[in-house]
C-alpha cells in the first residue's frame, strides 16, 4: 500500500533523512527539481528536443523549436519556490528561455531555497511579481507555447491564497491571474508538489490555481486524492494528474508493522502528528491469501430485506454477496414480501424474518456469520432488527435505512456497535449520524492544514467504535483504532457512472460477502470498494447497479492471474 503523508509527516521524514547524514536538504531540493523536469518530459515528450519519436524521427517542433522553448516559473517564499529555482536552472541548462517571477522577500527565504535563488540570480535576473505582465511580450507570437511552472506554495500553505483584498497582492494579483487564465488554453501548467492554493492534508480549496500536471515527491499526500466540496477547485480537480517522483528518501520497511509504527521508527513519535492514511490498491494479495486459508469455509451471509415493493435493494446486495464468494446467501424477508422475492431469486435462499423474535431465532444458527441490514429496509424494521443483529456480535454491515433510522438519536446506535461492524454512509447519511463532524468537515477553511475527510472519517469511526466507510468519488475507510485508507475513483480510475441508483446496495453486499468469507472488517471494506470501482470501470458508461455483481467474476479471474 502507498502511504498518503501529511505535510507534517513529509517534513518529519525529510528532517530525519537530513539528520541521519544520508542526504542534505539541498540535495533533496535538487532531486525534486530534477523529478519535475523528468515528469514534464515524460508527460510531453515533444518538449524534450533530444527525444525522438517511435519511428526515430525528430519530434514535431513547430511550437517549441529552438528559442521558442519558453518557460515561466512562478516562485514563492518557501522551499516550494526553492524547487522552482532548481527547475528554472535545469531548463535553462537545456537551452530553454526561462523567466522567473518571485513572490516574496529573498532575505527571508529558507536556506536551501536561498541558495537556489542565488544560483539562478547568477544566471539570469529574478523578476519581481509585479513584472509578471512581461509575458505580454510573447503575445504577438501565437505559435509559442509556454510552460508555466507553479512553485508558489506547496505543503507549507497555511492560509487562503492572497486575493486582491490583500494589501501585498492588490497591485499584482488581479492582473497576473487574469493573464494566467487567458493563456491557460494554449500553455501547459505544471504544479510543483501541489497546485498553489490546494491544502495538502485535506485537498480543500484555498484559492487554487488549477494545473495540467502535478509532480509530488516521495509519496502522494491526502490532498492529491481527496475531492474538495467547497470553492472552485481543490484536491483532485486542481491537480488534474499526479506523478510521484522518488527523491531518494528511502521507503520505510513496513514488514509486519503498521505504517504508523514504521513512520514512528523512522522519524520519532513526536513528529508523526495526524493519522497516516494509505491508498487502497488492488486486493489481489488478500484474495490470494484468503483462498489459501479458507478453502473450505466460504461463510453464510444474511441480507435483511424490506417489505413488498421494497425488496430490490436487498436483492442487489444479496447478489453482490454471492458473486464475491460467500458460500451461501440468505435473504431474510418479512412474510408479506416472501412471494415477491421468491419469484425473483434462484441461487439465493429465502427465510421469513418478520420481527425481532424471528430474527433472533434465525440467528441461533451459528453458521450464519455475516449480516447486512439497511438497503430498502424501512426505518421501522431497521429500528427493530438492528439491535438484534448487533447483540449477536456477528460481522455486520449497516447501510442506508439502518443508518438513517437512528438519525434522531445516534447514541442509541453507537452504544450497541462493536468492532465487527462496518457502517457505509454516503454524505447525507454521514451528516445525519455525525452532524457535528460533518459541520466541521464542510466549514469553509480558514487556515491550513484544514480538517479533511480523512480526519472526519477517523473521528466517526472512533466515536462509533467500528469501521466506517464514507462513500464518494473519494471513499475513505477508517477503523475504530484510527487506521485509515483512501480509495479514490479518480484520475485513471475515475468511474463517474458508478453514481447510479442501487450501486451502494451492491457495495454493501460485496462487503458482507467478504465478511462471510472471513475478511476482517476494514479489509473487507477496502477490498470491496476497490472491486466495486473495478467492476464499474470494466462495464463503462451505461452501467446500472445490476451489472456490477454480474461483471465481478471477470475481475476476480483477472486478479487470479
Ligand atoms: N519536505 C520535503 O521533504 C521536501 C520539500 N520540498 C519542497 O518544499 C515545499 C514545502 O516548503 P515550505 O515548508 O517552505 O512551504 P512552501 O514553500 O509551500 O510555503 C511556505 C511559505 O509560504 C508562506 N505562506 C503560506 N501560505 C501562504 C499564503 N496563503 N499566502 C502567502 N504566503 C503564504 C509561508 O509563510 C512560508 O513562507 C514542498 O511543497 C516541496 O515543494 C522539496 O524541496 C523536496 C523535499
Ligand atoms: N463520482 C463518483 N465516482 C465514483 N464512485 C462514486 C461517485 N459518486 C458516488 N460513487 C459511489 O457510488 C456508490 C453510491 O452509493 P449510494 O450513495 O449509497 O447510492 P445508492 O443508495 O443509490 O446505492 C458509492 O459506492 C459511492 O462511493
Ligand atoms: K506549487
Amino acid at each position: 500500500m502507498s502511504e498518503l503523508l501529511t505535510a507534517a509527516q513529509m517534513r518529519a521524514i525529510e528532517q530525519a533523512a537530513i539528520e541521519s547524514g544520508d542526504v542534505t536538504g539541498l540535495e533533496l531540493m535538487e532531486r525534486a527539481g530534477q523529478g519535475v523536469v523528468e515528469a514534464i518530459f515524460e508527460e510531453w515528450p515533444e518538449f524534450d528536443c533530444v527525444s525522438q519519436d517511435a519511428g526515430g524521427q525528430p519530434p514535431d517542433l513547430r511550437h517549441i523549436s529552438g528559442q521558442m522553448k519558453r518557460a515561466v516559473v512562478l516562485c514563492g517564499p518557501g522551499n516550494n519556490g526553492g524547487d522552482g529555482f532548481v527547475v528554472a536552472r535545469l531548463l535553462h541548462e537545456r537551452g530553454w528561455q526561462v523567466e522567473v517571477f518571485f513572490y516574496g522577500d529573498a532575505e527571508k527565504l529558507p536556506p536551501d531555497a536561498r541558495v537556489n535563488y542565488e544560483r539562478w540570480s547568477a544566471l539570469r535576473e529574478v523578476m519581481s511579481w509585479g513584472d509578471l505582465h512581461i509575458r505580454d511580450a510573447y503575445e504577438d507570437d501565437e505559435e509559442c507555447q509556454i510552460l508555466v511552472i507553479d512553485a508558489l506554495f506547496g505543503t507549507g500553505l497555511t492560509r487562503m491564497m492572497p486575493t486582491d483584498t490583500s494589501e501585498m497582492w492588490s497591485g499584482f494579483m488581479p492582473s497576473a491571474m487574469a493573464h494566467y487564465s487567458q493563456v491557460r488554453g494554449a500553455d501547459k501548467f505544471v504544479a510543483i508538489d501541489f497546485p498553489s492554493g490546494v491544502c495538502s492534508d485535506s485537498g480543500k480549496d484555498f484559492g487554487a490555481l488549477p494545473t495540467h500536471l502535478t509532480v509530488t515527491f516521495h509519496s502522494a499526500k491526502p490532498g492529491h486524492y481527496l475531492v474538495s466540496d467547497g470553492g472552485n477547485y481543490g484536491g483532485v480537480t486542481a491537480c488534474n494528474k499526479v506523478v510521484v517522483k522518488d527523491i531518494g528518501l528511502g521507503h520505510a520497511d513496513l514488514g509486519d508493522r503498521t505504517s504508523r509504527e514504521a513512520l514512528v521508527a523512522l522519524t520519532g513519535e513526536k513528529r508523526i502528528g495526524r493519522v497516516v492514511a494509505s491508498l487502497v490498491e488492488s486486493p489481489s494479495a488478500y484474495l490470494e491469501k484468503w483462498s489459501e486459508e479458507h478453502k473450505f469455509s466460504h461463510g453464510h451471509a444474511v441480507i435483511l430485506s424490506g417489505g413488498p415493493g421494497k425488496t430490490g435493494a436487498a436483492r442487489l446486495a444479496a447478489r453482490g454477496a454471492l458473486r464475491i464468494g460467500a458460500g451461501l446467501v440468505t435473504l431474510g424477508v418479512p412474510p408479506a414480501a416472501q412471494q415477491e422475492v421468491a419469484c425473483q431469486i434462484t441461487a439465493l435462499m429465502l427465510q421469513r424474518v418478520g420481527d425481532a423474535q424471528a430474527f433472533e431465532k434465525a440467528l441461533e444458527d451459528q453458521r450464519l456469520n455475516a449480516l447486512c441490514l439497511g438497503p430498502g429496509m424501512g426505518f421501522e424494521r431497521a429500528r427493530e432488527l438492528v439491535p438484534v443483529a448487533l447483540r449477536s456480535r456477528r460481522a455486520t454491515v449497516l447501510d442506508a435505512d439502518a443508518l438513517s433510522a437512528f438519525s434522531e438519536d445516534p447514541e442509541t446506535l453507537f452504544e450497541r456497535l462493536h468492532e465487527q461492524v462496518v457502517l457505509t454512509p454516503h454524505g447525507g447519511e454521514f451528516a445525519r449520524l455525525f452532524p457535528d463532524i460533518a459541520a466541521q468537515l464542510h466549514a469553509p477553511p480558514t487556515k491550513g492544514p484544514a480538517y479533511s475527510k480523512v480526519d472526519a472519517t477517523r473521528a466517526a469511526a472512533a466515536r462509533a467504535g467500528c469501521t466506517v466507510l464514507f462513500k464518494g468519488a473519494d471513499t475513505v475507510i477508517a477503523s475504530a483504532e484510527g487506521t485509515c485508507a483512501v480509495h479514490a475513483a479518480v484520475y485513471d480510475r475515475a468511474a463517474p457512472w458508478l453514481a447510479t441508483a442501487g450501486s451502494g446496495d451492491v457495495l454493501a453486499g460485496f462487503i458482507t460477502g467478504l465478511l462471510a468469507r472471513g475478511f476482517a472488517p476494514k479489509m473487507a471494506a477496502e477490498s470491496a470498494a476497490w472491486l466495486h470501482v473495478e467492476c464499474a470501470r470494466a462495464f463503462g458508461p451505461g452501467l446500472i447497479a445490476e451489472d456490477l455483481p454480474e461483471i465481478l467474476p471477470k475481475i476476480l479471474h483477472k486478479l487470479d492471474g
